[in-house]
């Protein structure tokens, strides 16, 4: 930054009234010529001044500029190649992988390095340069190599628990029995069903059961704000997995990359649909007998766009409902394996009283049960205890605490 210059010294005289005429005359014409002096001074820096506004004027309006065609254009996501001399990069654009040798902004230029991810625009010229690839790796995924669920741990699902193992487990522990009989293996496996029933734990019970590792994404973490940056994260993901085989690859909330569009076409929603057919083209990529499953799940199966159910894709359809009586009692007994119960609790009676309860609701009914033992500075947790948690959880909320009552899936 420049500095401003130093201002000129102001002109000073004392000019002692008690000289002769023409001697304060001539002094007040020295004095004058020094005032003449500074005002010339002072009019160069003004004008220098003003001629430097000018300048910043422009430059602020060139990154206003840049920031506009930066909000309103859409950017593709690159990686660069290759950083050469004059400010000129070779780039590989993600999708196309297409090679382009072409310019950075001055305002990027001494940050971009061969590897970094950018966004570029229409042509090609690099605007901004991305996070590491590594961290929205890291940050999107979850990968488990062992993950602590097993069957024994999930109630009141037994025949969804039967046929995930036959989808999933069977393909991958006993390949060679879909050889003999010649058929392919279901290529991905969908479960649908509300909130809190128990998707997550059957997809990580495979895992558990197969040694594979769990790889898990949010549907929602793959819609991006970059194009091309949704189906690079499909792309890591199938090679997450293909890097950890034998892998089992769960993506919630499914329905983020997969619902029915409106009429309307705007571009986040062609990036989306782009998200998913890399997704599917994936799909379509790998051998059905091979050692990645992939498992998706939903809440929202009304909300799900066809194509993605068509044989080959999630060709099998599980259906993970609400626990009925006995699911709750089953869940009920899982979750309180652990706790110190005394004689005369009733589970038969509290999964009566928990309708509309889901797994997850029922493990939060024994967590608070068990917080009331503590209160009443109990080790023992009591009947009386489940029934003011019950209570407790209806006053609290009688709307969203039982979040699967009445939820809207199918
Ligand atoms: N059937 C079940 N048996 C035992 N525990 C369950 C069951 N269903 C849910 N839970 C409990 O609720 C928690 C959340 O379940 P999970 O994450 O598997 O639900 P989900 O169906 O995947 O939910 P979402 O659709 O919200 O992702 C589990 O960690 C478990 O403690």
């Amino acid at each position: 930054m420049s500095r401003s210059p130093s201002l000129p010294e102001r002109p000073h005289r004392d000019i002692d009234p008690d000289l002769p005429d023409d001697e304060r005359l001539e002094a007040l014409r020295d004095h004058f010529e020094d005032i003449v002096d500074v005002h010339e001074q002072l009019t160069d820096q003004l004008d220098e001044a003003e001629q430097r506004r000018e300048q910043l004027r422009e430059k602020v309006d060139r990154v206003e500029r840049e920031n506009e065609t930066l909000k309103s254009s859409s950017l593709y996501i690159a990686t660069v190649e290759d950083v050469m001399a004059d400010d000129e990069v070779v780039v590989k654009q993600h999708g196309n992988n297409q090679e382009v040798l072409t310019e950075v902004s001055p305002r990027v230029a001494d940050r971009v390095e061969p590897g970094d991810r950018v966004a570029v625009n229409d042509s090609f010229a690099i605007q901004t340069v991305l996070d590491a690839e590594t961290d929205a790796r890291a940050q999107s995924m979850e990968i488990t190599a062992k993950p602590e669920v097993g069957y024994e741990d999930i109630g009141g699902i037994d025949e969804q628990v039967r046929e995930v193992r036959e989808a999933v487990e069977q393909p991958l522990s006993e390949p060679e029995v879909f050889d003999e009989v010649g058929i392919e293996p279901p290529s991905g496996v969908l479960l649908y069903g509300p909130p809190g029933t128990g998707k997550t734990m059957l997809a990580k019970a495979v895992a558990n059961k197969t040694d594979a590792t769990f790889i898990k994404m949010a549907g929602s973490e793959l819609v991006r704000k970059f194009i091309g940056e949704g189906s690079r994260l499909v792309r890591d993901l199938f090679e997450m997995a293909r890097e950890r085989e034998p892998a089992i690859i769960f993506i919630d909330e499914i329905d983020a990359i997969a619902t029915t569009r409106s009429e309307s076409k705007t571009s986040g929603d062609a990036e989306v649909q782009r998200t998913m057919m890399q997704l599917l083209s994936e799909m379509d990529g790998f051998e059905a007998r091979g050692e990645i499953r992939i498992i998706a799940a939903t809440n929202r199966f009304d909300m799900l766009d066809r194509a993605i159910l068509r044989p080959g894709r999630f060709d099998r359809l599980i259906e993970v409902p609400e626990p009925d009586r006995d699911g709750r009692e089953q869940i009920l007994e899982i979750h309180t394996r652990d706790m110190n119960i005394a004689d005369g609790v009733d589970f038969d009676a509290i999964a009566d009283e928990t309708e509309g309860y889901s797994g997850a609701d029922i493990e939060s009914l024994a967590t608070e049960a068990g917080m009331f033992a503590i209160r009443n500075e109990r080790n023992e947790v009591t009947h009386k205890d489940f029934v003011d948690a019950l209570e407790k959880i209806e006053d609290d909320d009688s709307s969203d605490v039982i979040s699967s009552a009445g939820y809207f899936y199918q």
